[in-house]
């Protein structure tokens, strides 16, 4: 797992590391060594660097006079004389620069500008990177709206100057990098927001020896997890289990408008691993989802007048749960009061719950100003895994916003810290997922676009129950189940992306290629352990 830092915690690392005896001259030099690698890589015959007046900066010239001695016609684009730059770092390995052999523009006009990014086969931003605050100042919006107006092939340094390293909100003007060059860990901000979009790919220069060691001694606001992190988690199936042995997931779920949200949340769970699966449903829909899905059985739970879960579901459900490894609560259910009861009585039992959609829907109507100030009705002996989008998140605290990965991490940890309960975890679904728990928040990889569609949610929660239920030994380690789960989910969207073309996908061609996706998971989780490299190439 990969530390992702707050800029606070950066500021920490970069003072612990100097405390060690590498100054932030020092790791200037590296930065800049390691941007001009990467831009080296691309063979530039001409190379733009756009420095601003901070550290950032410095770490532009730094790189424009590796380059240049490499035999790169470079130019560097400066808003002020070298001898005047703020900065007191930037400043000295500015002059140095300057007085080799690179252009140095300083305060060209717009027009100038254009012209000497057109002439570049690339361009660095080091105009702006973790001390960027508040409203983009002149000229930088103007070099900025230039650059993405040209649709130059662009590095930046640390973050794409305009984006927020610690939210991911971008200024109107953000630079849109091909490639982002982040150091010693990457930013929070860069998973958040507008920044996986404007970042591009991300690699991360560690730029210190002795990183491993220093970094564990600053908190860290997430931990991002590769395929490789899971190899722990991917166990063969032993020869002599049976269906029940395999993993139970008993699937609460439906209504006569809801059908489909149950059956496929029901079809994930099986696909994703668990030998045994039970539908309890509406006996309004119950039939439906018995043809639907042949091979699990359906418990018909008597339906209120609108043929959501009726007054007497609650005993009948909370009876048959307590024999299932996991039960997973909420896709279509709706929000009536039978459903309420439902959730509720759950919650009162041990059993092992995961709450999605209308459960956490029932959940939020249920308490009176947030669960993270009703804690009572979440703390429970058994564990609970609660999965929203950003909009469900957002009613569970009241109503405070929740748009982005870093207000999604904020709101899940009001809700736990508040419950107090190890065995709690939030899985806040958006364009990038967090799966938090009381004491971290891992990141898994994010999947395309094609997962944006309706029903995606239902898989997903179904995925996440196969796989719990499959790993019911291993409690402890839900974290890193639940990051498991939404790394598979990702992968079926790259699968499906493959066969049906990413504007094409819907949700049950996820569900089919569920398995392939566990297969791509393990393979390359299995291939950068064994150090073949990461071969399984997402379904391409
Ligand atoms: N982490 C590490 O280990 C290492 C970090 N290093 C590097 O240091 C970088 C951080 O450097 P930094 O702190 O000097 O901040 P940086 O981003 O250059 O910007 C500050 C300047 O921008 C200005 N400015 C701010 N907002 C603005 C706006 N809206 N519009 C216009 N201007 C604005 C601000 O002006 P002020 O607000 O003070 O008036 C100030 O002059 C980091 O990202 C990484 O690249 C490496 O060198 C070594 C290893
Ligand atoms: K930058």
């Amino acid at each position: 797992m990969k530390p992702v830092l707050s800029t606070e915690e950066v500021r920490r690392l970069e003072d612990l590391i100097e405390k060690e005896g590498t100054s932030k001259a020092e790791l200037m030099e590296l930065a800049g060594e390691f941007v001009a690698s990467l831009a080296e890589a691309r063979s530039p015959k001409s190379v733009l660097v756009l420095c601003g007046f901070g550290n950032n900066g410095g770490d532009g010239w730094v790189a424009a006079d590796i380059l240049s001695q490499k035999g790169s016609d470079v130019h560097v684009v400066t808003p002020v004389d070298p001898d005047e730059i703020p900065s007191a770092l930037a400043r000295h390995v500015a002059r140095r620069t300057a007085g080799r052999d690179v252009a140095v523009h300083v305060g060209p006009s717009r027009d100038e500008l254009v012209e000497l990014i057109e002439q570049s086969d690339l361009v660095i931003d080091a105009i702006l990177g973790t001390g960027f605050h508040g409203e983009l100042r002149p000229p930088f919006n103007i070099w900025i709206s230039a650059l993405n107006e040209i649709g130059a092939s662009v590095i930046s340094v640390d973050v794409p100057s305009g984006l927020d390293s610690e939210t991911g909100e971008r200024a109107e003007a953000c630079v849109r990098a091909d490639l982002t060059a982040t150091m010693l860990a990457p930013k929070i901000g860069l998973y958040s927001g507008d920044g996986p979009e404007f970042a591009g790919e991300l690699v991360c220069g560690e730029l210190y020896d002795n990183l491993d060691e220093v970094i564990g001694e600053v908190d860290h606001a997430a931990e991002f997890v590769d395929p490789v992190d899971m190899a722990d988690f991917i166990e063969p199936l032993p020869g002599n289990i049976d269906k029940y042995s395999r993993g139970s997931v008993l699937v609460v779920a439906g209504s006569a408008m809801y059908p489909g949200a149950a059956m496929m949340a029901a079809k994930s769970a099986a696909r994703a691993g668990a030998g045994y699966v039970t539908v309890a449903a509406p006996d309004s829909c119950a039939n439906l989802i018995r043809l639907a899905l042949p091979s699990i059985p359906v418990v018909a739970i008597p339906s209120d007048s609108r043929g959501s879960f009726g007054a007497a579901a609650r005993s009948v459900i909370c009876e048959i749960a307590p024999k299932y490894d996991v039960v997973l609560c909420g896709p279509g259910m709706t929000t009536a009061s039978g459903c309420m009861q439902v959730v509720s009585g759950l919650l009162e039992s041990d059993v092992p719950l995961i709450l999605d959609a209308d459960a956490l829907n029932c959940l939020g109507r249920g308490s009176i100003d947030g669960i993270d100030k009703t804690p009572e009705l979440l703390r429970r002996n058994g564990a609970l895994i609660l999965t929203p989008h950003h909009r469900e998140l957002s009613r569970l605290v009241a109503g405070d916003p929740v748009h982005d990965l870093r207000s999604a991490i904020e709101a899940s940890q009001r809700i736990l810290w508040a419950c107090g309960s190890d065995n709690m975890l939030v899985i806040a679904k958006g364009p990038t997922t967090a799966v938090v728990g009381v004491d971290k928040v891992l990141i898994p990889t994010a999947g395309p676009a094609s997962l944006a569609t309706a029903g995606s949610g239902d898989v997903l929660s179904g995925i996440i129950a196969g796989i719990v239920a499959t790993a019911h030994a291993r409690s402890d380690a839900w974290p890193e189940f639940g990051a498991y789960a939404v790394t598979v989910h990702s992968y079926t969207g790259f699968a499906a992306a493959a066969e049906m073309g990413e504007r094409s996908v819907i949700a049950t061609d996820l569900i089919d290629v569920i398995g392939q996706a566990l297969q791509l998971v393990e393979d390359e989780a299995m291939h950068a352990l064994t150090g073949l490299g990461a071969a399984a190439s997402k379904g391409e």
